[in-house]
């Protein structure tokens, strides 16, 4: 039995009665909480293969932050436990504890009914606890195949001490294949996308055996065919007996693989549910706290074919990725781009804002030619950039929230840097996105992945531009926040912004475009001129 205080939500009252599965007693209730056949088989022929990890009132603070605020939830095995909540609710937190990547103030924590308290990351792996964090870690410098055994390149040592490239290529081979991933082992990182490091970090967690498998918003990087990938490992996992505990911002995966989940409300425990027992209405409301309007996305004008054009690409052709591609935008519109990782989306982007020059074709801005040379010219002519990696490309993780708010177009009086001035349109943008922090000074080494996300969309804001280039813009990012992105990213094109968005989220792309192209393999191979009419099956059709 775990042993601390009853959990937070035993003394609520819900609204209707939901099945709870018992997070303070020993035994599983009813059949969601019961391990697959598989699971059930493993457990029979090796009780120790597969484990129970249980935590009672966990804390964790940072300075005034609490982040967990008492805790508790049991990680099954041959189950699936999604982790919910809103930004900064304490989910990484609470995965971080577990996963032996940093001690709680208190609590207990078992494993198989055994203390467990993990002095590291690779301690918790030792004992068969694995994590996959919600940020790239992924050292670029180093192949696939060094990356997936990058602290156990010993073990494929020969007896000269040399490491045997061979098997430990055929060994990250089989990994990566049991995930569905076709990455070339001994690729160079560098070149690989976001999805492809996700994998590799899925695969690194698995390598270690781990009986307990945690993913922190793994799927948050990948695209549609990807994400389901992932799902059909996860299930497969799960049916091999292994204990997986999943946090996404992402009903429909949570509700697809998942057999419980738990909600977290600022650092608190507010519950554990069955699945399968309770609505996703009901689960948005306790995590955010009141009902949500009934669609997230902001009612579209109608389109406007007399508004200016502000973009125009003709032809456009860059490296190898982008081949030939014409498309325009006017002020006021939204233009959704679809398409797997490397259909051209992001050469496009990259040619936009000045990163990548253009191998054929031209583009113009408001009607003038248009050849940035660099990013910093692009964000002078009004271009912004959202980009997917907001850790490598968004933002500097060690400055303030306000260094990397205003950073784009910092105020001046005179030569000097105006700091009220920053601090005045800091302050406004912290309120208009929701960003969750104590100070415009902490830095951004405090906030959780949604809360920075919010940081790199503030920063695009805050230069009010004319074209705003988005990458994936609600990449981690909760339910109430996405809404509002999406409330505000409307607003700005209802004032004359242009929007170009390039996004994974097949509802969010349907959502929010006006008008959808998609790409594949650096050409478009389909044009919607009513996005509001398209369905994901049509625009994957034309994906793949
Ligand atoms: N190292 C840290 N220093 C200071 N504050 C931190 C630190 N890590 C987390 N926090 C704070 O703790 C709270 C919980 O953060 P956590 O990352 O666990 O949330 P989360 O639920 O995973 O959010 P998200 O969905 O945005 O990833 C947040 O307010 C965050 O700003």
């Amino acid at each position: 039995m775990i042993s601390g205080s009853t959990p937070a939500s035993t003394t609520r009252t819900p609204s209707r009665p939901f099945s709870r599965c018992s997070i303070a007693t020993e035994r599983p209730i009813g059949p969601a909480c019961n391990p697959t056949v598989a699971g059930r088989l493993c457990l029979a022929f090796g009780r120790s293969r597969f484990m129970t990890l249980a935590a009672s009132d966990l804390r964790k603070s940072y300075g005034q932050t609490r982040a967990v605020d008492g805790v508790s939830v049991v990680l099954r095995p041959g189950m699936v436990h999604a982790i919910v909540g809103e930004n900064g609710a304490g989910k990484s937190t609470t995965l971080r504890m577990l996963a032996g990547a940093e001690p709680p103030d208190s609590g207990v924590m078992t494993l198989d009914e055994a203390s467990y308290a993990p002095p590291s990351v690779v301690g918790a792996a030792a004992l068969g606890v694995s994590l996959v964090y919600q940020e790239i870690t992924i050292n670029r410098s180093l192949t696939v195949a060094e990356n997936i055994f990058i602290d156990r390149l010993r073990q494929f040592a020969g007896p000269l001490g040399f490491i045997d490239r061979r098997r430990m290529e055929a060994a990250a081979r089989a990994i990566l294949e049991r995930i569905g991933a076709q990455i070339p082992v001994s690729a160079d990182t560098g070149r690989l996308n976001l999805g492809e490091l996700k994998c590799i970090e899925i695969a690194r967690a698995l390598s270690t055996n781990p009986k307990i498998l945690l993913l922190d918003e793994s799927t948050a990087y990948l695209d549609h065919r990807e994400v389901q990938a992932v799902l059909r490992v996860i299930s497969e996992l799960k049916g091999q007996g292994m204990t997986v505990a999943f946090v996404s911002h992402h009903l429909d995966e949570v509700l697809a693989v998942a057999d419980e989940l738990t909600i977290l409300k600022d650092g608190q425990y507010v519950g554990t549910y069955r699945t399968t027992e309770i609505e996703p209405n009901e689960i948005h409301r306790r995590m955010v706290g009141r009902e949500l309007a009934r669609s997230i996305y902001p009612p579209r004008p109608p389109g406007d074919p007399s508004k200016p054009v502000v973009f125009e690409a003709c032809e456009v052709a860059v490296g190898r990725e982008l081949g030939g591609v014409s498309l325009n935008v006017r002020a006021g519109e939204i233009l959704g781009l679809a398409g797997l990782k490397g259909a051209g989306a992001e050469a496009l982007f990259a040619a936009i804002c000045g990163d990548l020059p253009l191998r054929g074709g031209s583009m113009t801005l408001a009607g003038s030619l248009y050849a940035p040379s660099s990013p910093t010219s692009a964000w002078g002519q009004g271009v912004a950039y959202l980009p997917g990696d907001r850790h490598n490309e968004g933002l500097i993780a060690d400055f303030s929230i306000l260094d990397n708010l205003v950073m784009a177009r910092p105020p001046h009086h005179g030569p000097f840097f105006d700091r009220a001035a920053a601090t005045a349109i800091a302050g406004d943008l912290i309120v208009q996105i929701g960003i969750k922090t104590q100070s415009v000074d902490s830095s951004c080494r405090s906030l959780s992945g949604g809360n920075l996300q919010k940081v790199v969309i503030g920063k695009c804001l805050a230069v009010q531009p004319r074209l705003l280039l988005l990458n994936n813009p609600t990449r981690g990012v909760d339910i109430g926040a996405r809404t509002e992105i999406y409330r505000i990213v409307r607003q700005k094109a209802a004032q004359g912004l242009a929007v170009i968005l390039s996004s994974e989220d097949m509802p969010e792309l349907i959502g929010m475009s006006d008008r959808l192209l998609v790409l594949r393999q650096g050409q478009i191979t389909h044009r919607i001129e009513t996005a509001a009419d398209a369905t994901e099956h049509d625009i994957i059709g034309h994906m793949a």
